[in-house]
């Protein structure tokens, strides 16, 4: 009877990187004070028996770090492990957890070179398992049901916080101290109530395996960086960023994407060097920067990166440069994804 039912379940594996979901505090009324990547990926599992339930699940630990400090490197790596596990024929989902510092980037870079349709999740706590009300328990076994069902195939790399299913592509942390801070501008795709998936929506940018980005084949990521816009902004990050190797620079504007006459020269001057410039928006609720609006782009030869963040309109430059050094084409493939 076990084995006809180990035989019916799906096979998942966790992958581990670390953040607060393998944290631990002194004590359980430390909900924000603690360590992150302190429990290894073995013990994440066998503190929630009811996994075996939903599928036959299995640990890999692929780092144990506080996904502040991911890198570039970090991302690749667990892009290409991703993919040898997605092309396995006994493995039917993916579960990845994550810190919730940069889950959003992560979650966005493997929507876009992930080439396959099996369900990849990613999950993350805000609190450590040692506190109370500790919210890792119950995400993590969100994304266990949502990897190992037939439903989420096909749908874009996935986010489980809080009982909702979000697309990795939209989703960002939004609050640094509530479980509810995993928020879409345009709404979760669906919800996760005991076990089960409720699905609403699907996202209609492409992703995975209908990407033209493919992690087999990037083996290192240009040099993309952010600078802030606010009053009174200087133009000193961007010459610095550009001088130090920035092949691109994301401009997290105010608003609109909007720049401050006081850095327009610089940006049109590095653009002239050869440094893409890419307007997105650094405002809470979403940004919105259409072309020309606020700043010629036709003109200066920027590109605009419309609703992405611009921590994930790092993410997408970094991929899209590692196969066109053209403006319009980068523009093309922010519109497409
Ligand atoms: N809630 C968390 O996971 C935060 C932690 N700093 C991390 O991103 O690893």
């Amino acid at each position: 009877k076990d084995l006809e039912n180990q035989q019916k379940l799906a096979n998942v594996v966790i992958l581990a990187t670390g953040g607060t979901i393998a944290g631990a505090g002194a004590s359980a009324a430390n909900s924000a004070t603690y360590q992150a990547a302190k429990v290894g990926v073995d013990k994440l599992i066998a503190g929630v028996p009811e996994l075996a339930n939903l599928a036959n699940v299995r640990g890999e630990q692929v780092m144990q770090i506080a996904s502040e400090s991911i890198t570039n490197e970090n991302l690749l790596q667990l892009g290409k492990r991703v993919a040898e596990l997605a092309d396995s024929k006994d493995v039917d989902g993916i579960v990845i957890t994550h810190g919730t510092d940069t889950l959003e980037e992560t979650a966005y870079f493997l929507n876009l070179v992930e080439k396959t349709d099996k369900p990849i999740v990613v999950v993350g706590s805000m609190r450590p398992g040692t506190a109370m009300s500790a919210d890792g328990m119950l995400n993590l076994y969100n994304a266990v049901a949502v990897a190992g069902s037939k439903d989420a195939r096909g749908k874009g790399v996935l986010v489980t916080m809080n009982d909702e299913i979000q697309s990795g592509r939209d989703v960002s942390k939004t609050i640094n101290i509530k479980t509810e801070a995993f928020k879409s501008p345009w709404g979760p795709l669906g919800m996760v109530v005991e076990g089960k998936s409720y699905w609403f929506r699907l996202p209609a940018k492409r992703h995975t395996q209908d990407s033209e980005f493919d992690i087999k084949t990037i083996s290192s990521l240009p040099a993309v960086d952010i600078a802030y816009g606010y009053g009174n902004v200087s133009d000193t990050a961007y010459k610095a960023l550009a001088q130090n190797g920035a092949k691109a620079i994301i401009h997290a504007g105010t608003g609109n994407g909007s720049v401050s006459s006081r850095v327009v020269p610089a940006l049109q001057e590095l653009r002239k060097n050869g440094v893409q410039i890419i307007r997105s928006s650094h405002v809470n609720g979403g940004g919105f920067v259409l072309r020309n609006a606020e700043q010629p782009d036709d003109k200066n030869d920027w590109v605009v990166a419309h609703d992405l963040n611009p921590q994930k309109a790092r993410i997408l430059a970094m991929v899209a440069l590692t196969k066109t050094q053209d403006s319009k084409e980068l523009q093309r493939i922010f519109w497409e994804y």
